[in-house]
């Protein structure tokens, strides 16, 4: 692949009149873009000029003082395998100018209101790398104690493109995965970002960003930087995108999709007042781009859902006015009814799946379009990046509402936010073979957790089936994709062999149809673009199982190569407006059964200013897509009630696969916790056993060293029988009525002191201590041990083993265990 240069960045100045050269970041910024740009971002700047070489010449294209020489120096080679892969079909580009997905990594900070854990199970080793480690792994001293209950592997280092420490701020971020993309853009390439990772690992921070001062996430500052850099050049243009990478006139006077806000009537923008953020945008991102300046611009943008497998649109309800400005202010279908306390509204709120079908070939020149694109869905142009985000809000607020205010801990549905570019030379204006579109799609994709940390049940099971699945498949995708690749690149390095045909024709199908994420998703993948991926990890939390599926996800997704040649211009723009599109139907369920909408009810509480609550009542009524009469649009599939009964049954199959596999992996987690816990309990009754048993024969010797000493005071071994006095005073009586101590004295006192001071008790703190009046705790295993094994362990010549000769020659005649000779004094004589 040929080395790209760097981007050609430019910091807007605060008049804007002198655009510089390089952007005024800090230097350790600099560097760091230095780095990346060197080892993970693209240089886009240079693709801007393979667009035109591979464009139809145009008289003045040559005067652009935009161009630099190294442009003007691109290969021959290059440009005629452009013109060759815009003209065949969409995935025919050749192989090797294929590049693979980037894989960007992302580690969430530690926040306040987080668990606390002990650390993160995340290390960074380098600037591409890290190692992640199970945090339930057993230590030494408790592996006997523990069971594993993950199947992941216990640590395990993963690269990607660039790994993101917690501290990298949101502009350095963009800087590095997002402003290529960006470039590439308005250049005319096609690029998609998807954000994928665990809940709560900061995917909607990344995209959407945070409320703090620099907080703007990579979405809003895209918008920046596309109107900072098309600033004088921007147009508006005779016509519009349709599909996926058609146009078609633009009909200003019409406004088909605008739905007047009925009169007296709760908006829902007013009921949800207290639930938007701030308005006041104080961060804006002021990256310049250059471009070439001959052409002209504007900008276009949906924002779309995928829930519950089906497509909506979430800015379906914007009114536009007869001038094109928009009235951002959501018109949903009227209010029910009044609640009648004042301060209880109901609103009902209806939406319509949108249907996903094969984009035409007659939109994208002479190729064979592989991309599918939402019918009907809305493409508003922004003349403004202030205007642009304010749709992007109100779209969110349209998510939040639909999609996850029942369940407002999370993102229960894939976002995505489609910015389409068409440019045109400013010579040819009213030449509609000389447009050109390029689209961006920033993805926010849910949370993919699994339903066992979420408790879920019912309608929540439901969608994090269909979650799970859409996650999955988008996986299956990727692995097809990667395995067909490598087996053509395989092909072409056995012997040298350049025709693939055979090989391609043999390839597994890839199953973006199995879900509507992949659907609407896979023209990048299989036709022209580049993907780049944000893998967002908060290793905080206890997802370490989800996270490794995260990880290897990426894994899989970086080693599939996307096709990232220029959009080709387009054809002569369909005369069908949308004026003439014939009514639709709904599409009907398996067996011709339709289904029935989808009704939830949603309870908002907001306080007002003057502190009241009010309630607002939301019946959601999601109805099915619609599917086009059969032979409205001559280039879409043709629609066979047989196979689309089939594959309605397919996906059904496929979700109740999904299901079980999740029950299944509910099940073996719940098994083995239970092993866990048997086991536990298992080990914790073998130890109270032992302890018994231990406890017991502490006691048994104790009793038979008593008896001993017993015997021997009754034996007169000491001289005298034992008194019913505590030894101490016995002790002192015996010293003051002899005046002096006998040797026997010496030795019982030894033998009584000696373990207590000699031998002391090694536990001072010893809980029992159940003093025996001897000087020595009882209960403590200790002193019973260093009492009755004193005479081995010290040395010769020492009291204690004067205590051994003076025992050992006590032998009673009948007693077992006194048979022995005593043993000499100094001799190391064992105490009986
Ligand atoms: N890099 C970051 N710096 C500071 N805060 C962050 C960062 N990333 C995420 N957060 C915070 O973490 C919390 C969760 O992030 P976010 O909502 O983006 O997660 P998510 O992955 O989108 O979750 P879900 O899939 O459930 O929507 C938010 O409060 C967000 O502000």
């Amino acid at each position: 692949m040929a080395s790209k240069a760097k981007p050609a960045i430019s910091t807007r100045s605060s008049t804007r009149t002198k655009p510089t050269t390089q952007p005024t970041t800090t230097t350790a910024a600099r560097i760091t873009r230095a780095a990346a740009t060197k080892s993970t971002a693209p240089a886009p700047s240079t693709t801007t000029k393979k667009v035109t070489a591979a464009r139809k010449p145009l008289l003045n294209r040559n005067a652009s003082p935009e161009i630099t020489p190294a442009v003007a120096k691109k290969p021959a080679a290059k440009t005629s395998k452009l013109v060759a892969s815009n003209s065949v079909s969409s995935n025919s580009g050749s192989d090797a100018d294929k590049e693979p997905i980037r894989a960007y990594l992302r580690i969430r900070p530690h926040l306040g209101d987080d668990s606390p854990t002990s650390s993160p199970y995340l290390e960074p080793l380098s600037d591409t790398a890290v190692r992640m480690t199970d945090p339930s792994q057993p230590s030494q001293d408790n592996q006997l104690h523990r069971v594993r209950l993950s199947a992941a592997a216990p640590s395990s280092i993963y690269t990607f493109s660039h790994v993101f420490p917690t501290s990298t701020p949101q502009s350095e971020f963009f800087t590095q995965t997002t402003l290529p993309l960006v470039q590439d853009l308005l250049d005319g390439q096609n690029g998609l970002l998807f954000a994928y990772g665990v809940t709560n690992s900061g995917k909607t921070y990344t995209v959407q960003g945070g409320n703090e001062e620099g907080g703007a996430g990579i979405l809003p500052r895209t918008l920046d930087v596309i109107f900072n850099s098309i600033e004088g050049l921007h147009a508006k243009h005779r016509y519009r995108p349709v599909r996926l990478q058609g146009i078609e006139e633009a009909d200003l006077s019409s406004t088909p999709h605008s739905t007047p806000a009925p009169p007296n009537e709760p908006a829902l923008a007013d009921v949800l007042a207290a639930h938007v953020e701030d308005p006041t945008e104080l961060d804006i991102d002021p990256t310049v781009l250059k471009l070439d300046r001959n052409y002209e611009y504007s900008v276009w943008l949906s924002y779309t859902e995928v829930y519950n497998e089906k497509v909506y649109d979430l800015l379906h309800t914007v009114n536009c006015s007869s001038e094109g400005s928009k009235t951002i202010r959501p018109s949903f279908v009227p209010a029910l009814a009044n609640g009648g306390g004042g301060n209880t509204n109901s609103l009902l709120l209806t939406r319509k799946a949108l249907p996903v079908k094969p984009s035409p070939a007659s939109d994208s020149g002479d190729t064979i379009s592989q991309g599918k694109y939402v019918a009907g869905l809305r493409q508003i142009q922004v003349n403004s990046a202030a205007e642009a985000k304010a749709l992007v809000k109100l779209g969110q607020l349209h998510r939040r509402v639909f999609g996850t205010l029942a369940n407002s801990q999370s993102s229960r549905s894939h976002g995505m936010v489609t910015i389409k570019i068409l440019r045109n030379h400013r010579g040819e204006r009213n030449d509609p073979t000389a447009y050109q579109t390029s689209r961006l799609t920033l993805v926010d994709l849910a949370g993919s957790e699994r339903t066992k940390y979420t408790h879920t049940t019912g309608d929540r099971l439901k969608e994090a089936g269909n979650i799970n699945k859409s996650l999955m498949v988008l996986g299956q995708c990727m692995q097809v994709l990667r395995a067909n690749q490598r087996r053509v690149a395989q092909t072409l390095q056995a012997a040298g062999r350049s025709d693939t045909r055979d090989t391609k024709r043999a390839m597994a199908v890839v199953p973006f149809r199995h879900s509507k994420l992949t659907e609407i998703l896979m023209d990048y993948f299989v036709g022209e673009g580049k993907a780049v991926m944000i893998v967002n990890v908060n290793p905080y939390d206890t997802g370490y199982d989800e996270n490794s599926h995260v990880m290897k996800f990426a894994a899989a997704a970086r080693e599939v190569c996307t096709n990232p040649v220029p959009a080709p211009l387009h054809r002569a723009p369909s005369p069908m407006k949308r004026s003439q599109q014939k009514p639709t139907q709904t599409r009907p369920g398996l067996h011709g059964i339709g289904f029935a909408p989808n009704r939830r009810k949603v309870t908002l509480s907001s306080v007002g200013v003057d502190r009241k609550v009010s309630k607002t009542q939301l019946e959601i009524v999601e109805e099915d897509e619609e599917v086009g009469e059969p032979g409205e649009d001559e280039e879409e599939e043709p629609l066979d009630p047989m196979v689309d009964a089939l594959f309605e049954e397919i996906d059904i199959l496929r979700l109740q696969l999904v299901e079980a596999h999740l029950r299944c992996a509910m099940i073996e987690a719940e098994t083995r916790e239970e092993v866990m816990k048997e086991m536990d309990e298992r080990m914790r009754d073998m130890e109270q056993m032992f302890t018994r048993r231990l406890m017991n024969e502490i006691a048994r010797n104790e009793m038979k060293t008593d008896a001993k000493i017993d015997m021997l005071h009754r034996a007169g071994a000491f001289g005298k029988a034992p008194q019913p006095q505590s030894s101490q005073s016995k002790r002192e009586e015996v010293g003051d009525s002899e005046g002096g101590t006998s040797e026997m004295d010496d030795v019982e006192n030894s033998l009584v002191r000696g373990s207590a001071s000699t031998v002391r008790c090694a536990f001072d703190s010893c809980s029992i201590n159940l003093v025996c009046g001897r000087g020595r705790c009882r209960a403590c295993i200790f002193c019973t041990f260093s009492f009755i094994f004193g005479c081995l362990i010290l040395s010769p010549g020492t009291e204690s083993c004067r205590q051994t000769q003076a025992i050992s020659a006590y032998r009673p005649t009948r007693s077992r265990w006194s048979r022995s000779p005593p043993t000499s004094v100094g001799g190391r004589g064992r105490c009986h």
